[in-house]
């Protein structure tokens, strides 16, 4: 049967397949998220939220962390993952069971068996952040997913296509929305645009996206 006969919630369906390789899973997240940001809580105190500066030496407005066996990182040296977080020479926390079962059952509902991300980037946005339109290519090997979820304030994502110079699609992505790509989409250009001034009942005036990826 169509999708679009399947899992109505709130009157809209669950799964959109937007592109080739692209499903957004609409409030997939939406019964976790409570223990999702009580996880990004307990992270964030081991490992806290920081403005990582690009090679160019331009401060990043997204503040960012880790979890998981790596964590993404950018200085002056560039951008790639590293087991140990830079300001405190610590391993990344754990990535919580909470996170990696939900990521893990994203991708299968999205269509990508034996995902198994050994990262998770935690971004906060406020209102005026954005994050400009790049590629996710420091991963070993394109194969596995991407899986992102969706936390507080209402975001526009941008999905472009595989150059830079092509139009990109907008996709309004809420509180326990998750965005899954990969094949043939794997390396679409994405962004997202400024936040809007806002506040989330949960989260006041603030995004929080957690973005997870098979790096190794
Ligand atoms: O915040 C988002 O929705 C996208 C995050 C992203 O593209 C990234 O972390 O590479
Ligand atoms: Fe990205």
């Amino acid at each position: 049967m169509n999708d679009l006969f399947a899992d109505f919630d709130d009157g809209l369906p669950q799964r959109e397949d937007l592109a080739a390789g692209v499903v957004l899973l609409r409030g997939f997240a939406r019964e976790q998220t409570a223990s999702l940001l009580l996880a990004v809580a307990q992270i964030t105190q081991a490992s806290p939220f920081r403005q990582m500066s690009t090679p160019g030496g331009y401060r990043m407005s997204v503040a960012m962390s880790n979890c998981g066996a790596l964590g993404w990182i950018a200085d002056s040296q560039g951008y790639r993952y590293a087991a140990r977080d830079p300001l405190n020479n610590h391993a990344w926390p754990a990535m919580p069971e909470v996170f990696l079962a939900l990521a893990r059952s994203a991708a299968l509902e999205a269509g990508f068996a034996d995902f198994l991300p050994d990262v998770c980037l935690i971004n906060r946005y406020a209102p005026g952040t954005k994050l400009s339109m790049h590629q996710d290519k420091d991963e070993a090997d394109f194969s596995a997913p991407i899986v992102s979820i969706s936390l507080g304030l209402p975001a526009i994502f941008l999905l472009g296509g595989l150059q830079r110079n092509h139009p990109s699609q907008r996709i309004g992505l809420s509180h326990g929305d998750v965005l899954v790509w990969g094949g043939p989409a794997r390396l679409r250009y994405h962004g997202v645009l400024a936040l809007k001034q806002d506040s989330h009942a949960e989260l006041g005036a603030c995004r929080i996206n957690l973005t997870f990826r098979q790096a190794a």
